[in-house]
């Protein structure tokens, strides 16, 4: 019998556990969020190479779990521990994701562990931690639920300066109920060409008032019925309503500024507008080329900054302007930890300049959209109200709730759209919840 070839009488070192891999992406991903403010599929995207087809969607969903139960993860392990270790980012990312595996998902409590100590391991900084790794997991294992069960503020997972904001905004109570919506991985939410009833029977989903087909995600999205032949594309249920405030759009010219990836030109060259996308970005102009090409829909790509465009001028001008995206948090559980107080205000800047230029743009007698998907005052009415102080042309259209299929709560006093991750309550929550979304309409002398 022939022996087993060892060069020079050395053993292999043992292969890695299978899912090792797709934890230590996860790690990388999780520390450049929290470490470096790094938004999380900006980072998946650039990691893809190093994450197998099959394993893409595992590692987002332990990086997300993570980001989305930030804080009561950090007080589980707190629990734990008898003074903060010094071992870096990666020891953090490690003892994380282990209690995220242990408390929130799947994985068998031994694997969770044994993975997180191998993390820890292979960092030099970590290393030395290992077995505290064990020790807290094993604990967070056999005494995690218990100490879950008494964190039962949902404010626990957002960050403190987001908290006093929505409840400046919003009230204490709304503001807890947008906190605990936010805990919540949000459901698929298609906009279809047509017949949204024959879609959701279809796809196993349910058809929303506003005309969205809603379901629960189960495998990649391009193997779903009706991907291949463009019959409808993934939108936010609340992202699908500005377009629908500019009515019948058929024969109309409308410029949709900050246009990629192009949800809402869809909707429009769907409708029947004429449309010039303008976007700044050519990689996410990139995507909506794409995107028109799979639903056989038509528009203009224009790549230019809004504030250089010099198209026109349009009867309808749609500007979805670049924001804070604290509306997205369920889909982004990442935004809550990478933005910071004073991104805001530079924001609100470029948005009031990005008004202006959207004005100009419009024919006498047209109609503009702004929307931003923000929870934040300063990006929505407050736009609004200062825009109309400086330009006595441009008045408020406001916005009647039956007209988009809108729950009446939904539209504030003075008549703009105002959605929040808590509206559209479900007994499942994976099926509640809008994204946070605020639209205006405006007719421009
Ligand atoms: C909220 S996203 C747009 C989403 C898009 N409307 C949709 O429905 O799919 C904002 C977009 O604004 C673009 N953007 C930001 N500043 C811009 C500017 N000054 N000029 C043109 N595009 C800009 C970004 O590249 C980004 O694609």
């Amino acid at each position: 019998m022939r022996k087993p070839n060892r060069s020079a009488g050395r053993a292999r070192p043992p292969a890695p556990p299978a899912g090792l891999a797709p934890r230590r992406v996860a790690a990388d991903l999780i520390e450049g969020v929290l470490y470096h403010g790094r938004p999380l599929d900006e980072a998946l995207e650039a990691a893809l190479g190093a994450v197998a087809e099959r394993d893409r969607a595992l590692v987002r969903m332990l990086a997300a779990t993570v980001l989305r139960r930030h804080g009561t993860l950090r007080a589980v392990v707190g629990t734990f521990l008898t003074r903060a270790p010094k071992g870096g980012p990666r020891l953090d990312a490690a003892l994380l994701l282990g209690a995220a595996q242990i408390l929130f998902l799947d994985v068998p409590d031994h694997a969770a562990v044994d993975l997180s100590v191998r993390l820890a391991q292979a960092d030099h900084a970590a290393r030395h931690y290992a077995g505290l790794v064990n020790a807290v997991l094993r604990k967070v294992a056999a005494e995690g639920q218990a100490v879950l069960a008494g964190l039962t503020d949902p404010a626990l997972d957002t960050p403190d300066w987001l908290m006093a904001r929505w409840r400046a905004a919003y009230g204490a109570e709304i503001a807890a109920t947008i906190a605990e919506a936010h805990r919540h991985e949000a459901a698929l939410d298609l906009t279809v060409k047509a017949d949204a009833a024959g879609w959701a029977e279809r796809l196993g989903g349910r058809s929303l008032p506003t005309g969205t087909v809603r379901l629960l995600a189960k495998g990649p999205v391009p193997q779903l019925a009706g991907f291949a032949e463009g019959a409808w594309w993934v939108q936010d249920a609340a992202a699908a309503l500005p377009a629908r405030l500019l009515g019948d759009v058929r024969g109309l010219r409308i410029a949709d500024l900050c246009a990629a990836p192009g949800g809402k030109t869809l909707q429009l060259a769907s409708a029947g507008a004429l449309v010039t996308a303008v976007d700044r970005a050519e990689s996410r102009l990139d995507r909506l080329g794409q995107n028109l090409g799979r639903t056989g829909l038509d528009a203009e790509i224009v790549c230019a900054d809004v504030m250089d465009f010099a198209g026109g001028p349009f009867d309808a001008v749609l500007l979805d302007a670049p924001c804070s995206a604290t509306g997205t948090i369920r889909r982004h559980p990442d935004v809550a930890w990478t933005k910071r107080p004073q991104d805001i205000a530079s924001l609100a800047e470029l948005q009031a300049a990005l008004l202006d230029r959207a004005v100009q743009l419009v024919k006498p007698g047209g109609r503009l959209v702004y929307c931003t998907c923000s929870l934040e005052p300063e990006e929505g009415p407050d736009q609004i109200e200062a825009l109309l102080a400086r330009r006595p042309g441009v008045t408020r259209l406001p916005i009647e709730a039956a007209a988009i299929g809108a729950d009446p709560a939904w539209i504030t006093a003075a008549g703009e759209l105002r959605t929040l991750p808590c509206h559209l309550p479900d007994a499942d929550p994976r099926l509640a919840g809008l994204d946070g979304f605020f639209a205006a309409r405006l007719a421009i002398g």
